[in-house]
């Protein structure tokens, strides 16, 4: 085969580039512009190359693969590299001969024929002489074909008579089918590219997915299209800023496009466009430039086009023939606007087929002829309706288009937009956006963002803000487009109460696309959203220059590293309330939580870093930045921190160093052992101590610590106001300390929390007299699973019912009471004064004592809550429980 003829066929430019049709693949060779795109795989792990991928794929015992990729994503481009590089002898030089055939090609041609003929026929620079050679080694051969979505026959086996004879006559569709399924030169190798079509069903070979162009080789092929780095670093930002969030940047002929559209701009010192359907109206306006045709000319192409556009999304049909076309346009000659449609078929020049270049530009034409359609009676709902499931952009860019500053340099080419069609779209647009928002369609939500943010216009998001605004808190599941649009519709707003986002995989993209929206939050939560490593510095300098007040990130996935990054930012940042419970924090993160606990502006007084391994060097870390006259910590919250007796002493310290401004500390789950409590104890009769709750829900403690909690309480300097021992055996002796704790005259607690500590009756009976005494400020009492029965709890009744006892809340769940407590029940919530909430689920009540229950309920106006959960109540109660307003 003559390698050097084909180099010579193939490198021939024969057509000149467009915006929309790209540069010639034989161009982007032969100038050494070619950068290789990548298979979808790609994005996942470090994969090959599309190159690669082919040459593995021939490589392999099969030899026979598809590329197959969506519009522009470089498939034929690659298929000629390879024919290429293969007549340069730089690769696949295993074959002899490379045959490269186009499916359009191959639809016209009519007539039976041999695959000798059609081999010598198809130019492919081979004597007849070498035909035998092809034949009898046809393990040496590749065959080419490119663009199956385009080929007219099927290639089902089924359907065609398969040959197996070279010189045997047949259609061109049974010869292309007997080759791709093996009948003919079963032993040659072949490569197919298509975008996704049916006829993959009948391929059998190795699948690649053609994916494209990322980032990377975007950028290296901006710096090849603009010769001066700065315009290619301007053009590319601006690029991944506006459009980098669609699936489409994917596409080297994209890129092309954008590339040319920005240069021509860049060049006459024009804005470039801010969104999809700004960029769109730029490129229709420079492509009619170019055909120099009048106003009226102008319109009317569009119309055309418009319509063509309209047929081939309904037929879904990417292809117009040439009687559709010459429907459509028996007033404008076709051939003319070649630079907006890509033909087909150059057998025989005249006639071939037509399509778009783009299928965006395609939605976009048939967007601007509805603007321009006096005749049709669509509204914009209808038009939408009839192309839904094939249209992808219409609607956003109907509502570009329907703003007079986007519309306007396509109103001085083509004349004035319809006011009916624009009033009427706008119409839509405000009752589907209300409904919406007010249905709180999710699914539809963000596709009325995506509308607004094409839009551009300020004043219509705020005119659609009363709905808007509760919208506004919770997300889930963003796509990086809807980041944009909601990014877009919040810094239209201007400012966030709440901003929460659940189910996202917090990527640095997001992050970055998000930074304003994160900015304008007071109060941030991440729920179940992954961060990935690049997403934490954007999170971090968003929040350090912004407003936020709270931020929770519960569950995430923080480790070390993240944290320091996290708090580099969040110390310059008004934040008065983090949250990083269960974050997989260890001790070592404390250094960095320092720092923000101590910076010198800092305002953060709340921190909770529960089910987090702190430990006690961690928490030693926490107490030394208490004794810091920056730190403003209040409220600290660290359940099961790993935290043990050992940590006690340099916490007390902290507390009365004066300098500590902490109020309320959660120890629950801790080690914290009768040694820590006594340590913890002296702290609290200290005068600078300031601690008013404190959490110390099973914390090992017995009644060996309860003699320094009574010499706490007794302390005049003790400001405890709640205190919850809860799961720690105390036993009798240990209770009757607590309580003798409060006899203290003017003893500030008001919450205590005894719930399972092994209490006695003895305890019991004290805390009855306690409640009596008329000093006692206790306002809470929770004494529930201790099993005291009715005998013992009968001693909180008789004090409940006492003038003097100003209880609010009583728990005495699962305490054994039977039926036999309920005079006293009753009795105590008719004479109570206070008593608003009572907490009796899991004891042994019967439907006996309901009446009673129920009528002092409608008795006692203060109750607001009375809980009966889990007794032992029929079915039969039910009813009058509930008249009752009894939870049960
Ligand atoms: N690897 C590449 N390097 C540089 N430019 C490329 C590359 N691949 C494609 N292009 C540019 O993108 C344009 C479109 O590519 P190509 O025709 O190969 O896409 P395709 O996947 O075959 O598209 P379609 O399915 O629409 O036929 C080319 O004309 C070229 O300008």
């Amino acid at each position: 085969m003559d390698k050097e003829a084909v180099l010579t066929h193939i490198l021939k430019s024969r057509s000149a580039p467009t915006f929309l049709g790209g540069e010639l693949p034989s161009s982007v060779i032969s100038s050494d512009k070619y950068i290789p795109a990548l298979t979808a795989e790609a994005q996942n792990d470090n994969f090959p190359s599309l190159d690669h991928a082919i040459h593995s794929a021939l490589s392999g015992q099969r030899r026979r693969v598809a590329l197959i990729g969506p519009e522009g994503s470089g498939k034929s481009t690659a298929l000629q590299k390879l024919t290429i590089d293969w007549a340069k002898g730089e690769r696949l030089q295993n074959f002899s001969h490379v045959f490269h055939f186009s499916f359009s090609e191959i639809n016209s041609l009519e007539r039976a024929l041999s695959l000798e003929t059609l081999i010598q026929h198809n130019r492919h620079q081979v004597s007849p002489e070498a035909i035998p050679l092809v034949i009898e080694k046809p393990e040496d051969v590749l065959f080419v074909f490119d663009g199956l979505d385009r080929y007219q026959h099927s290639l089902d086996p089924s359907t065609h008579s398969l040959v197996s004879d070279c010189s045997q006559t047949a259609s061109a569709s049974c010869l292309v089918a007997s080759l791709l399924h093996g009948s003919l030169l079963g032993e040659a190798a072949l490569v197919v590219a298509t975008r996704p079509t049916g006829n993959l069903e009948f391929f059998c070979g190795t699948k690649v997915n053609v994916l494209g162009f990322l980032k990377p080789q975007r950028e290296a092929y901006f710096n090849n299209f603009f010769t001066e780095p700065t315009a290619a670093k301007t053009a590319l930002l601006h690029m991944e800023r506006t459009l980098g969030f669609y699936d489409f940047c994917t596409s080297p002929r994209f890129c092309w496009t954008v590339c040319s559209i920005y240069k021509y701009l860049l060049d006459s010192g024009a804005k470039l466009p801010e969104a999809v359907s700004q960029l769109h109206v730029d490129l229709l306006v420079y492509l009619i430039q170019t055909l120099s045709l009048s106003g009226a000319q102008s319109r009317a192409l569009v119309l055309v086009l418009g319509r063509m556009a309209s047929h081939c999304l309904i037929s879904q049909h990417s292809v117009c023939t040439k009687e559709h076309v010459d429907f459509y346009t028996s007033q404008q000659p076709i051939m003319s606007v070649n630079v907006l449609l890509r033909v087909f078929g150059e057998l025989e020049p005249g006639t071939g087929n037509f399509s778009f270049h783009s299928q965006l530009m395609l939605e976009f034409l048939l967007a601007v002829a509805f603007f321009l359609d006096r005749s049709t009676h669509d509204g914009a709902e209808r038009m939408l309706k009839k192309h839904e499931g094939q249209a992808k952009f219409l609607d956003l860019f109907l509502s570009g288009l329907s703003e007079p500053v986007q519309r306007r340099p396509l109103e001085a080419l083509l004349g004035a937009f319809e006011p009916d069609q624009i009033k009427d779209y706008k119409c839509w647009f405000k009752s589907s956006s209300k409904e919406t928002l007010k249905a709180f369609r999710r699914d539809k939500l963000y596709r009325c963002f995506h509308l607004l943010h094409q839009a551009q216009n300020e004043s219509l998001v705020k005119e659609l803000l009363p709905l808007l605004a509760r919208l506004m808190n919770y997300h889930s599941d963003l796509s990086l487009q809807d980041c944009v649009a909601l990014n877009y519709v919040v810094t239209c707003l201007g400012e966030l109460e709440r901003f929460e986002l659940n189910h996202t995989n917090f990527t640095e993209e997001k992050a970055e696309v998000l930074a304003p929206t994160l900015s304008l939050a007071q109060q941030i939560t991440f729920k179940q959203t992954p961060f990935s490593a690049g997403a934490l510095p954007r999170l971090a300098s968003a929040l350090s220059r912004g407003l936020v007040r709270e931020l929770h990130l519960s569950n995430s996935n923080l480790c070390e590293e993240h944290l320091k990054v996290l708090c580099s930012g969040l110390k310059d940042s008004k934040l008065q309330k983090l949250n990083l419970r269960a974050c997989e924090l260890t001790g070592a993160c404390c250094e960095d939580l320092v720092t923000v606990l101590t910076s010198e502006t800092s305002q953060l007084h709340e921190l909770e870093v529960g089910f987090d391994d702190i430990g006690d060097i961690g928490f030693a870390k926490l107490c030394e930045a208490m004794h810091h006259p920056h730190c403003r910590l209040q409220d600290l919250f660290m359940k099961r921190c790993n935290l043990t007796a050992a940590s006690m002493g340099a916490f007390a310290e902290a507390l009365c160093s004066g300098q500590s401004h902490l109020r309320k500390l959660d120890l629950e789950s801790n080690n914290i052992g009768d040694s820590g409590m006594e340590a913890l104890c002296k702290a609290l009769q200290h005068p600078l101590c300031k601690m008013q709750s404190l959490r110390l829900f099973d914390c090992d403690l017995t009644a060996v610590c309860c003699p320094h909690l009574r010499d706490a309480l007794m302390s005049d300097y003790c400001s405890l106001f709640e205190l919850d021992l809860s799961l720690n055996e105390l036993g009798q002796e240990g209770g009757l300390q607590v309580c003798q704790g409060l006899t203290r005259p003017d003893c500030a607690l008001e919450k205590l929390n005894l719930t399972r500590c092994e209490l006695t009756l003895a305890v019991f009976k004290e805390l009855g007299s306690l409640l009596r005494n008329g000093t006692c400020q206790l306002k809470s009492l929770s004494v529930g699973l201790n099993k005291v029965g009715d005998q013992g709890v009968k001693y909180l009744w008789e004090a409940v019912a006492h003038p003097s006892c100003i209880l609010e809340e009583l728990d005495v769940e699962m305490t054994k009471l039977t039926d036999a407590s309920v005079k006293d029940v009753c009795a105590a919530i008719r004479a109570s004064k206070t008593l608003t909430r009572l907490e009796m689920r899991n004891n042994s009540l019967t439907d006996a004592s309901v009446p009673a229950i129920c009528q002092v309920m409608k008795d006692s106006p203060n109750m607001q809550e009375l809980v009966l959960r889990y007794n032992d109540f029929s079915e039969e109660v039910f009813d009058m429980l509930e008249e009752s307003k009894i939870t049960y």
